[in-house]
């Protein structure tokens, strides 16, 4: 059947938790082997493509279409984005020499709402696929930083006359999915929703965690956001013994505004969705690392400082909550021999303290930010959304398991491994005494960066 042609020629992946990080430009060649370049991706061996759709943030037109191969390369693409007025302008006008490709803007009535979701509706002659993922549709997103994705399993048309409801998955994907679709509420994805609904995406193992722009009040809470992820933690994982000794792991590469102290956000309800296992009524609180690059991981990266480019955390930001950087770890990642490649993944997992299991992975969108996430209100009657984001959480429940056992030696792949492979190194590093945050709106004129220059921004 077609599935095992395309997983037979593709190139050789791991496809228990379909979990694959982009190659990176420089690396030795087993710390490639089981990634994935945004070619490989729109490949003939992944599916014949008749049309498909872009979700993201940024995009380089022309570039995005050279990515396709050739003879998919005038096949229908719809993008889905948040841009307005000017920034709209000039994205259109960047698909004025590409007819095929069309537009669709989506809602942002919510000051500082971003459209940060990243996926591709891939619709192929054998079926439909889904990637949700990390990067922009821009030359450096796919060149030298650490960028994450997973790709559905190639999803076969239903026989006609199937039940709508037909074709969904023990993890609800294809109703939440739909339902995220649908919160857009834009003529153009009308027909997408309805394409997805001919087919079947029961081999679907993960959860959907999406955040859409809104004020939300009773059982709407738990739809979106962290209270979603909340919710979905309560309801398909268990309690652990001893859970309160099972760090929390934040990873990102940005940070909104936390508040004057951890109490108004981060440890209050954060932590409170983060340290969710089961329907215990512990509270516990568990150690927290966060993990975001430091000036010197950045100067001393593949990019160098443009690498900061991508790690937009303002000083204006940085100042009002210098209480936050205690929490905060280094990007290391000799594992996957990504030390030297920034992150511009979000992963965000709860690990045994020995660090050799997870309890849970997401990998998402969404970074560090009330606007991502969404933060209570009116005496937590109301939880405010401004962004859309997309990710999806992995439980062991999901797998058979009681807890992913970690794979730290994830490079190269291999297929014997059941392990999860983390894409850092752990345990995760402290900032030493004289470490900092990366913050990309000040100066770096002291040492030189990995290609002899400093970095004075505008
Ligand atoms: O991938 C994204 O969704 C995303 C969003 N925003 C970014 C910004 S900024 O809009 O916050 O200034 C600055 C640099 C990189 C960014 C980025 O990579």
């Amino acid at each position: 059947e077609s599935e095992d042609f395309f997983e037979s020629c593709t190139p050789r992946l791991d496809d228990t938790y379909r979990f694959y990080l982009n190659k990176v430009t420089g690396l030795d060649r087993e710390y490639n082997s089981g990634a994935l370049h945004i070619r490989d991706l729109l490949s003939p061996l992944f599916g014949t493509l008749k049309e498909s759709v872009q979700f993201n943030y940024c995009f380089d037109i022309a570039w995005m279409v050279k990515q396709f191969p050739p003879e998919f390369r005038d096949r229908p693409v719809l993008i889905i984005h948040g841009d307005k007025r000017e920034a709209k302008a000039r994205l259109l006008q960047q698909a004025q020499p590409f007819p095929h490709v069309r537009f669709c803007q989506a809602k942002l009535d919510i000051a500082f709402g971003t459209h940060h979701t990243k996926m591709m509706l891939l619709w192929y002659e054998e079926g439909f696929r889904v990637i949700i993922l990390t990067s922009n549709l821009i030359r450096a997103d796919w060149y030298q930083k650490t960028q994450g994705m997973w790709m559905s399993p190639l999803f076969p048309r239903l026989p006609e006359g199937s039940r709508p409801s037909a074709g969904e998955s023990p993890t609800f994907f294809k109703r939440d999915l739909l339902e995220y679709l649908a919160s857009y509420r834009a003529p153009e994805l009308e027909e997408w929703i309805q394409r997805i609904k001919e087919h079947d995406l029961s081999e679907t193992r993960v959860y959907l965690v999406a955040s859409t722009p809104g004020r939300y009040v009773g059982p709407d809470m738990e739809r979106w956001g962290h209270l979603r992820l909340r919710k979905l933690l309560h309801e398909h994982t268990n309690p652990i013994p001893g859970e309160e000794r099972w760090p929390v792991i934040g990873q990102f590469s940005s940070i909104g505004s936390m508040g004057a102290d951890k109490t108004k956000w981060l440890a209050g309800e954060f932590q409170r969705t983060l340290t969710t296992l089961g329907k215990s009524s512990l509270h516990p609180s568990p150690p927290i690392h966060l993990l975001y690059p430091s000036v010197e991981d950045v100067r001393l990266s593949l990019e160098g400082f443009p690498a900061g480019g991508s790690l937009p955390y303002s000083i204006q930001t940085a100042q009002k909550q210098l209480w936050l950087h205690s929490y905060f770890h280094r990007w290391k990642a000799d594992r996957s021999g990504r030390s030297h490649a920034m992150p511009h993944i979000k992963t965000y997992m709860r690990v045994s303290p020995d660090f050799t299991q997870l309890a849970w992975f997401l990998i998402t969108s969404a970074n560090l930010s009330k606007a991502a996430w969404g933060a209570l209100e009116k005496n937590n009657s109301q939880v405010m959304v401004r962004s859309y984001e997309l990710g999806v959480l992995y439980v062991p429940s999901a797998f058979d398991m009681k807890t992913f056992p970690i794979d730290e030696t994830p490079f190269p792949v291999s297929s014997s491994t059941s392990g999860f492979p983390v894409p850092f190194d752990l345990p995760p590093t402290s900032y030493s005494p004289k470490d900092q945050p990366w913050i990309w709106n000040i100066s770096y004129s002291q040492e030189p960066d990995t290609h002899g220059n400093i970095w004075v921004p505008s």
